[in-house]
């Protein structure tokens, strides 16, 4: 029985499990259920007999079941079933359309599409028994959906609150206006410049080009300071950059273009989510999140023409940046071939795993101007990875910008915008080193925008940073305090760190109560979220004083508590940190997901860099990216900043790769071993945790770095606790509940395996995350 039969997935997309749910029907029924239904089905039976008619007791069952063992519903729904209906009366019932059906014409009429695929949007609901209930019950559902703002994680800072503002004004007065070219602006002046129709529009529609993935040059790991650049320019018309995000879900399953035919099994979505009372469809055009993707790109695209010279690292380094034109080829023929060496990589990570120091990579999350960066700064100062020098620099620079404050956090938001903004932007990734271990920072940016990047780095860490202005608790947990927690579970971290900063402008400064308290209401977020307490630390500190950061804090006077009960931040970060990656995960298929492809120099013009999730990988080697299909070899490797042979799972490094096409690499892919890719799936089923209530709908689906657009076209179960089957089918997955759904891909699918995490988002909201449970239909 498939109740959503008015979709038309494809052959391969309905699932054998489908069938194996439906198979375990019988067992469905607690033992309670068998009762009512032996009390209740006799007394259903002998009202139906007084009125001559007949059903089955599966017939009883079901309904009594569906109408929670209300007796007068039930007889009252199977009686409905059986009178067959006056001719009059279906007349006039096919005269008077339900809402969603005239919306459904409407829209049909306006598109030019002549026939719709399904029957009707109503159609939809044909097989669940509420929709046969008699017609004097039936009331008019009114088709919300996403015209009514969505319940939001709240957050955003007053500085940024009015380039939100901003932003959303223009985002809805860009409905009516035309789409003009692009003007090369940065991404933050997409959020925040005020609408004007003649410029920075950035069009509604995704253009249906051929996809080509712009190369940037790489973030610099440890910038030398240079004077400041002058506000970015607005260069006319330029064009815009190849999308590397793609059209979302809504944009795919609700724009009503006539040229595009292929999108027939969402169109009963597109019915049920328009809104019947405007024409205008607002969700034409790409999601929030696409929206801040695609400007970011644009804005480090090659093609905005203010690309910063950057420094790449490691062996980058020794050659000068090479300026490439997007469409040529940065691989030559003349390059030569690079052999393997045929080296036995976990073996030597075996043999040398007694010498090797721990490494770890920790993300550093929170909500914006908490003092991410500032912090991340002071640890990478005061360990010695950046000098003073650097930071005099930046603080002569930063404060002829007016932003003296941010001197440290320059150290990470390298970017001129994050600089002259004082945003953080894009994840910033930084190492240093201990006499114990080898850190990689991930920066991630705070801001609710850029929430996609965030996701991202997550997936790379093995801890979490939590940083919380201990002055400003409330408006963290509304906000992105509480949204990165969330999401920094969905990714798989286990570890956090809490830094509760700036208490040195506490009231009083370095109050213990203001500390006690912020740790109890994260404390309990944490654990409610399902964070273990043995993996939950808080360290007071001082970002921007480097006050039990990297160095302790007198053991007299105000800050007397902190010494006597509380480790510094650096001393935190050496206890999280383990060399336990398994054997297995070594030797196991290459899994490399690109964060980020760029330009190195003239000996390795084409690069990118990730985290290896599992496996292992050799100059050499030949290796698959995924969903392209197409090989590259690898003619060299850094870790850490510093060239080796060899690279295996758990460690963040760049891959230079040769006999490959650039635009055949995009963040997001999957480098994987050429005897085992990883399969490009078309759907995949997903033990999510719902954030907020889930129907069947589109979504922007983000793996890592992977961003693409699906919708969720079965609601399949919903579970318990412990992950024990509640309900089948359910018609909504309420906020706080477990379930299974499935998502069917746009875009021709991702590559993805069971295991991996995936978040849903939907709106520049997180509304689901969750485990990968079976794989569909491959490519
Ligand atoms: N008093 C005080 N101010 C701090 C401290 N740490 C950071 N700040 C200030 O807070 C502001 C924001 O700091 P950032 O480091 O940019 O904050 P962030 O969390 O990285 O911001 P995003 O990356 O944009 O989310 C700056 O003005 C900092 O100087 C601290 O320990 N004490």
């Amino acid at each position: 029985m498939h109740r959503m039969k008015n979709i038309e997935y494809d052959e391969d997309d309905l699932y054998a499990e489908d069938e194996e749910v439906d198979g375990e029907e019988e067992q469905a029924y607690t033992d309670e259920d068998r009762q009512n239904f032996d009390d209740l089905t006799p007394v259903v039976r002998a009202e139906l007999d007084e009125a001559g008619l007949q059903a089955s007791d599966r017939e009883i069952e079901e309904a009594l079941y569906y109408y929670y063992w209300d007796v007068g519903k039930s007889v009252v729904h199977l009686k409905h079933a059986r009178t067959p209906r006056p001719q009059q009366q279906q007349a006039k019932k096919e005269k008077a359309k339900s809402k969603f059906d005239q919306a459904a014409e409407r829209s049909a009429s306006k598109t030019g599409r002549s026939s719709y695929p399904s029957p009707s949007a109503s159609a939809w609901f044909d097989g669940i028994l509420w929709s046969t209930v008699p017609s004097e019950w039936e009331g008019y559902l009114i088709p919300v959906g996403p015209q009514i703002p969505r319940p939001k994680l709240l957050g955003g800072s007053s500085k940024l609150a009015k380039l939100a503002e901003e932003r959303r004004k223009k985002a809805a007065s860009s409905q009516t206006a035309p789409s003009v070219p692009d003007t090369g602006l940065s991404s933050l002046d997409r959020l925040s410049k005020p609408k004007d129709p003649k410029e920075n529009v950035l069009p509604q529609h995704a253009k249906q080009e051929p996809k080509k993935y712009p190369i940037r040059k790489k973030r610099e790991l440890t910038p030398p300071p240079k004077e400041p650049s002058p506000p970015p320019e607005v260069e006319p018309k330029e064009e815009l950059p190849d999308l590397r995000a793609s059209p979302t879900a809504f944009a795919r399953t609700l724009s009503t273009g006539p040229s595009q035919a292929a999108r027939t099994r969402s169109m009963a979505l597109d019915e049920l989510f328009s809104s019947s009372t405007n024409e205008e469809n607002p969700f034409k055009g790409p999601s929030p999140d696409d929206t801040i993707l695609r400007a970011q790109q644009h804005s480090k695209g090659l093609n905005n023409g203010k690309a910063t010279k950057q420094f790449a690292n490691g062996l980058a380094k020794k050659a000068e940046a090479l300026k490439l034109d997007q469409t040529s080829s940065p691989t030559t023929p003349t390059q030569p071939k690079i052999k393997s060496k045929g080296l036995d990589v976990p073996k030597l990570w075996k043999d040398g795993k007694a010498k090797r120091k721990p490494a770890a990579a920790f993300v550093v999350i929170g909500h914006v101007d908490h003092g991410k960066s500032t912090l991340m700064g002071r640890l990478l100062l005061d360990t010695g990875a950046v000098s003073q020098r650097d930071i005099d620099k930046y603080k002569k620079q930063a404060t002829e910008l007016g932003k003296a404050s941010f001197a440290l956090a320059w150290v990470m938001d390298t970017g001129s915008e994050e600089r002259e903004r004082g945003v953080t932007v894009d994840i910033a990734q930084h190492h240093f080193s201990t006499d114990k271990v080898d850190f990689t920072i991930l920066d991630a940016p705070g801001h609710r925008d850029f929430v996609p990047n965030m996701i991202g780095g997550a997936s790379m860490a093995d801890l979490a940073v939590l940083v919380v202005d201990a002055n400003q608790l409330e408006s963290g947990m509304k906000g992105q305090t509480r949204e990165h927690i969330l999401l920094a579970k969905a990714c798989g971290l286990k570890r956090i760190v809490v830094a509760v900063n700036k208490l040195d402008s506490s009231s009083p400064p370095w109050g213990e109560a203001t500390f006690e308290q912020v740790k109890d209401e994260v404390t309990k977020l944490l654990t409610a979220t399902g964070f273990a307490a043995e993996d939950i630390a808080f360290v007071p500190c001082s970002g921007l004083n480097g006050q039990n950061v990297v160095t302790p804090v007198p053991s007299n006077g105000k800050t007397g508590w902190v010494a006597s009960s509380s480790r510094t931040l650096l001393q935190e970060l050496e206890r999280s940190a383990s060399d336990n990656v398994a054997e297995a995960t070594i030797k196991a298929s290459l899994r490399m997901q690109i964060a980020d492809v760029f330009r190195g120099g003239i000996t390795n013009p084409l690069s990118v860099s990730g985290r290896i999730a599992t496996g292992n990988v050799q100059v050499g080697d030949s290796v698959i990216v995924q969903p392209s299909g197409e090989t590259a070899a690898v003619r060299g490797i850094e870790a850490s900043s510093d060239g080796v042979e060899w690279a295996v799972a758990s460690q963040l490094c760049t891959l230079h790769l040769t006999d490959i096409e650039p635009q055949h690499l995009r963040a997001g892919d999957v480098l994987c071993s050429t005897s085992k890719p990883v399969p490009v799936v078309k759907s995949f089923v997903v033990q999510i945790q719902a954030l907020e209530s889930i129907l069947p709908q589109g979504v922007d689906v983000h793996v890592g770095r992977l961003h693409t657009s699906g919708i969720i076209a079965a609601l399949i179960t919903t579970l318990d606790a412990q992950g024990e089957l509640l309900k089948k089918k359910p018609r909504v997955v309420k906020a706080g509940q477990s379930a299974n759904v499935k998502v069917v891909l746009s875009d021709g699918g991702a590559p993805l395996e069971v295991g991996d995490r995936v978040v849903l988002r939907a709106n520049g909201s997180t509304v689901a995350a969750g485990k990968v449970e079976r794989t569909g239909s491959c490519r």
